[in-house]
């Protein structure tokens, strides 16, 4: 299998945005359901790592697709890019999702030690041996490559789901511990909306037509699916709560602790920030491990690593600033030592803030301004949000990318 490479750094994040820029238009709109296995993804950007580390921000890549295209043509590939936020958003006013996700998960895995029925099951599927066309290489290419198509993602969890009848919290599991995007929201709920927890009703069911139509041919596991599935029990999530607000940024000189949720320090300061706000130093830590129980693939820490070391380096120039990777143990006393108070990007719900929470040292949160305007309208379905797409096109600051 050809092995995708993913940009851990700046750099090459842009480089794949520049790339994939004139292909963002009615190329994407057309090619984005076609899977046509590794080597052949030119319609899809293959940005989600860089994205998910935000080692380059929605603003430039929404911002890249409509300079290029226009607002019309770029439409499809701008509307996927929110579906990021919207699932950000959604879970942060609900973020009893997570709680309860991480809860289920830990009884599912006590089930696989006590199962054997299940055990082996499970084992089939995570190993690519079930027999069915599609679902083992894509297990194999997840473990391998560390991604798979977003298409791939929905017959996979449907097929966990609805053929071999798995708990969803195990292959969402299975899913986070080998993505280099891995991504408590985006994960944890489109494992949900596939499974039919998400809207009253609605599951999605991979159809093996769909799977032959959309791969070329590659797969075609007709007569191997079950089809009919009904989605599973539906409980409706708690209403959703208020964004809570965040206490104004300290004046003065600060330290600035970054983390693998944010990392482009270079415009994290907001328009209008006081003009005495110095950042003097600056720490960085990531747990990528903290993902699950079972930790994550050595591929997928190497990547967080690498990309914070990335952050990290741009800061220290950025700022002109000492920058330091440090372990999570180790930033309570650098907090101490230099006695300023700390800043930090503001983690969504996830291991990262759980983390950040756990360092019992006072912090300042900073939300970004695309964060602020999405999260708060994930009150419903994704329709609604995206209605309000135009608004925020003319009203969030969309500058281009630059090095
Ligand atoms: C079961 C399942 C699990 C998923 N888990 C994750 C995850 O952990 N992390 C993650 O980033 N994405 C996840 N996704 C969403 C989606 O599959 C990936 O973001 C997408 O495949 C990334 O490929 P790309 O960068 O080429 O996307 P493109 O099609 O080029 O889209 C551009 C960007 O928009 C965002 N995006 C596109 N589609 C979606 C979507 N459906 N939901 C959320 N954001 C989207 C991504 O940031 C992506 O990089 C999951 C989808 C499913 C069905």
């Amino acid at each position: 299998m050809t092995i995708e490479d993913f940009p851990a750094d700046r750099a090459a994040a842009l480089h794949r945005l520049q790339a994939f820029g004139p292909r963002m238009g009615h190329h994407y709109a057309r090619g984005r359901n076609t899977d046509l296995g590794p080597g052949h993804r030119a319609d899809v950007s293959r940005l989600s790592p860089a994205l998910r580390h935000r080692l380059v921000t929605e603003a430039e890549v929404v911002a890249t697709a409509l300079r290029l295209h226009g607002a019309e043509a770029a439409g499809k590939f701008i509307e996927e890019v929110f579906w990021r936020s919207y699932w950000k958003g959604f879970l942060q006013l609900r973020p009893a999702l997570w709680d309860d996700y991480q809860a289920e998960l830990a009884q599912d895995l006590a089930r696989l030690e006590a199962e054997p029925e299940l055990r082996a099951g499970y084992d089939r599927a995570v190993h690519g041996a079930t027999g069915i066309a599609g679902f083992d290489a894509w297990a194999a290419e997840l473990r391998e490559a560390h991604w798979l198509h977003n298409h791939a993602r929905m017959w996979f969890a449907s097929i966990w789901i609805f053929t071999l009848r798995l708990p969803w919290t195990l292959g969402a599991d299975f899913f986070l511990r080998h993505l280099l995007d891995g991504d408590a929201a985006s994960n944890t709920l489109s494992w949900r909306w596939v499974a039919g927890l998400h809207t009253a009703g609605k599951a999605y069911v991979a159809r093996a037509e769909n799977i032959a139509r959309c791969t070329g041919g590659r797969f075609d596991p007709a007569g191997q699916l079950e089809e009919d599935a009904a989605p599973l029990p539906f409980l409706p999530p708690s209403a959703p709560r208020p964004l809570p607000g965040l206490g104004p940024l300290p004046e003065g000189p600060v330290a600035l602790l970054l983390h693998e949720d944010d990392l482009h320090p270079e415009s994290l300061l907001p328009d209008g920030v006081p003009d005495g706000v110095k950042v003097r130093a600056i720490a960085g830590f990531a747990v990528p491990q903290a993902r699950s129980p079972l930790g994550c693939a050595p591929g997928v820490a190497r990547h967080a690593w690498q990309a914070l070391a990335d952050g990290l380096a741009r800061a220290g120039r950025h700022f002109d600033a000492p920058a330091t990777g440090l372990a999570p143990e180790a930033v309570a006393g650098w907090a101490v030592g230099h006695g300023l108070p700390v800043v930090t990007p503001e983690a969504p719900v996830g291991w990262t803030a759980a983390a950040l929470e756990g360092l019992g040292i006072p912090l300042h949160p900073i939300r970004r301004d695309w964060d602020a305007a999405c999260w708060p309208e994930a009150t419903r379905g994704y329709f609604a949000f995206r209605q309000r797409i135009p608004d925020w096109l003319a009203s969030l600051r969309l500058s281009p990318a630059s090095a």
